[in-house]
């Protein structure tokens, strides 16, 4: 089975193109898969298949859909750095031309578009606030935003220094709001239109970034201020993400790269 690497601001992906809709991916070979001593080692997996081979999607206007999954192996909506990963995939590959196109994804259909400086820009639709929500992470409980970016988030602003956090368990939340589990966003607002980000994702624990979580940390942080609209920078471990909400939509921006190719022995 051909396979790429990439990530897009060190959230890392396995890619498999399977145009046709051929392959058999199982729970238990995406954690394969994913696990970084025993198998190539990922946050989650991009299997690259025609839309009109997936029923469940086939009715979107995009030729490529976006099957995502996280580490675990279970599926999500979304994946907003997986999105830029995936694009910078179609347009290496010559499936997509430079410029904008559509892509289909579980949460919907998502604008992409290749820019100038080789950055991507993904239209990621209008989150929805959904209300709050508490945490506890490290004995300590934090109260944040119910944002729903196709997938579930729940951003908090805390008054300790994310950089100190530890991450290494799964934070609590609560079932009765989030029953299918929920991405949980720890960020300091440091700036007027800034925050440092630190994530847990629902099925690849903490990552170094996560797109969807950044756009659910931008209306977060707005919202501090009674705001909805702006551009925010967004500093997550890996690097730099750049939020646009406006009235209607917002758009996730960053890089994109591939760093590696090759053949999987792995199989089920
Ligand atoms: N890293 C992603 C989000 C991946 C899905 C998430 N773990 C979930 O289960 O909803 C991103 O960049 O958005």
């Amino acid at each position: 089975m051909r396979f790429l690497k990439g990530h897009g601001t060190e959230n890392d992906f396995v890619i498999l193109p399977d145009p046709d809709g051929e392959l058999d991916l199982p729970a238990t070979l995406v954690a394969r898969i994913c696990d970084r001593r025993a198998g190539v080692g990922a946050d989650g997996v991009l299997r690259v298949v025609r839309t009109k081979q997936v029923p469940e999607v086939a009715g979107q206007q995009a030729e490529w859909f976006m099957d995502y999954r996280n580490a675990d192996g279970g599926m999500a909506e979304m994946c907003g750095n997986g999105s830029r990963v995936f694009a910078r995939y179609l347009v290496d590959a010559g499936l997509e031309g430079p410029g904008e196109f559509a892509i289909a994804t579980r949460g919907g259909t998502r604008l992409v578009r290749v820019e100038p400086d080789g950055e991507i820009t993904v239209e990621m639709g209008k989150p929805a606030v959904l209300g709050s929500s508490v945490t506890t992470v490290g004995g300590h409980e934090y109260e944040g935003v119910h944002v729903d970016v196709g997938n579930p988030h729940l951003a908090c602003s805390i008054g300790d220094p994310v950089v100190q956090l530890d991450l290494t368990h799964q934070p609590t939340f609560d079932p009765a709001v989030f029953p299918a589990g929920v991405n949980i966003e720890l960020f300091n607002a440091v700036g007027p239109s800034r925050a440092v980000m630190r994530v847990f994702e629902r099925g690849s624990g903490e990552t170094r970034s996560c797109g969807t979580g950044a756009v659910a940390t931008a209306v977060a942080a707005a919202a501090l201020s009674g705001e909805t609209t702006g551009t925010w920078t967004i500093e997550v471990t890996g690097g730099t993400l750049t939020v646009v909400l406006d009235e209607e939509t917002s758009y996730l921006r960053g890089p994109a790269v591939i760093v590696a190719s090759g053949e999987l022995m792995l199989a089920e």
